[in-house]
C-alpha cells in the first residue's frame, strides 16, 4: 500500500529524512514514534502525499507519488482520511454536518441513518446537533476520527490522537483505530505515548517504527 524506497524529504536546509526503505502492507496497523521534532509529522505528510519527497520513490496504492498531477494526488487522497493533532471543526456547524462535511464537499448527500450510526460508534449521537465548541478534547477527537472514515478510506492516518487525552479516553480512541483495522483499514499512528502502543499490543499485531538520525526504522521487540 505504502512503498519507500531510499526516500529522503528535506524542507531547504538539510535533510529531515533520509534512505527511508520501508513497506507497510495492506491491513497493518503501525505506530510511528521518535523524539519531539524528529519528523513524524513530515512522515505522515508523505503518506498522504501533502508533501512530496526530496529524493528516492514514494509508491502510494500502486502510484509514484511524484508523477502524479493535482487530480490524481486528490484521487488518491479520497482513499486516506487523516485525523491531524489537533483537530479543526467549522464552529458555526453542528458536529454532524461536520463530521459529513468530506461528503458535502464532495457534492454528495450523506445518508441520515449511516450519519447516525457514524455517530453512535464514536458516542457522539447525543452531541450531533452540539457545536464544536461545546466538545470536550476527547469528543473533539473522536468527531475527527468520524469524519476522517465518513468517505470509507481504504488508509486512516492519525497524528498524536490522544497528545491531550486522559488515559481513559485514549483507550476509548485506540479501540476505534484497532476496530477500524479489524474492517481491514490500513492505520497508522504517531504518538510519544509508550503505554499506549504497549496497550494497542495487547489488541493488535501492530509493527512500531522509529525515527531516529533521520531514518526510520522498525523498533526493536523491547516496546
Ligand atoms: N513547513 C516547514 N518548514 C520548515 N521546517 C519545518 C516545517 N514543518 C516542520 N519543520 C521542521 O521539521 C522538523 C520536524 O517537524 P515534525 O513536525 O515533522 O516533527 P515531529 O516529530 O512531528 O514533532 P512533534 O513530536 O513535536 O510534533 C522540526 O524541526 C520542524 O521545525
Amino acid at each position: 500500500m505504502i512503498a519507500f524506497e531510499n526516500v529522503g524529504y528535506s524542507y531547504g536546509g538539510g535533510e529531515l529524512l533520509s534512505g527511508i526503505s520501508l513497506h507497510l502492507a495492506p491491513g497493518s496497523f503501525h505506530f510511528l514514534t521518535g523524539p519531539s521534532g524528529a519528523g513524524k509529522t513530515t512522515f505522515l505528510k508523505l503518506c498522504y502525499a501533502e508533501l512530496l519527497p526530496s529524493s528516492g520513490r514514494l509508491t502510494l496504492f500502486d502510484h509514484e507519488v511524484r508523477g502524479l498531477d493535482r487530480d490524481g494526488v486528490a484521487e488518491l487522497r479520497r482513499e486516506i482520511g487523516v485525523v491531524h493533532q489537533d483537530c479543526q471543526f467549522l464552529d458555526h456547524l453542528p458536529i454532524a454536518a461536520n463530521v459529513a462535511l468530506p461528503l458535502t464537499v464532495a457534492g454528495r448527500e450523506p445518508d441520515v441513518a449511516d450519519l447516525s450510526d457514524l455517530l453512535a460508534w464514536v458516542g457522539l449521537r447525543p452531541m450531533a446537533d452540539a457545536l464544536p465548541p461545546q466538545l470536550s478534547g476527547g469528543e473533539r477527537q473522536r468527531a475527527a476520527v468520524a469524519r476522517a472514515v465518513i468517505m470509507s478510506p481504504q488508509l486512516i492516518i492519525a497524528d498524536e490522537p490522544t497528545g491531550n487525552l486522559d488515559w481513559d479516553m485514549s483507550l476509548r480512541l485506540l479501540t476505534l483505530l484497532v476496530e477500524l483495522n479489524r474492517m481491514g483499514k490500513t492505520v497508522i499512528v504517531a504518538t510519544h505515548d509508550m503505554n499506549l502502543i504497549r496497550a494497542a499490543k495487547a489488541q493488535v499485531s501492530a509493527r512500531v517504527l522509529r525515527i531516529q538520525n533521520r531514518r526510520v526504522q522498525l523498533a526493536g521487540a523491547d516496546l
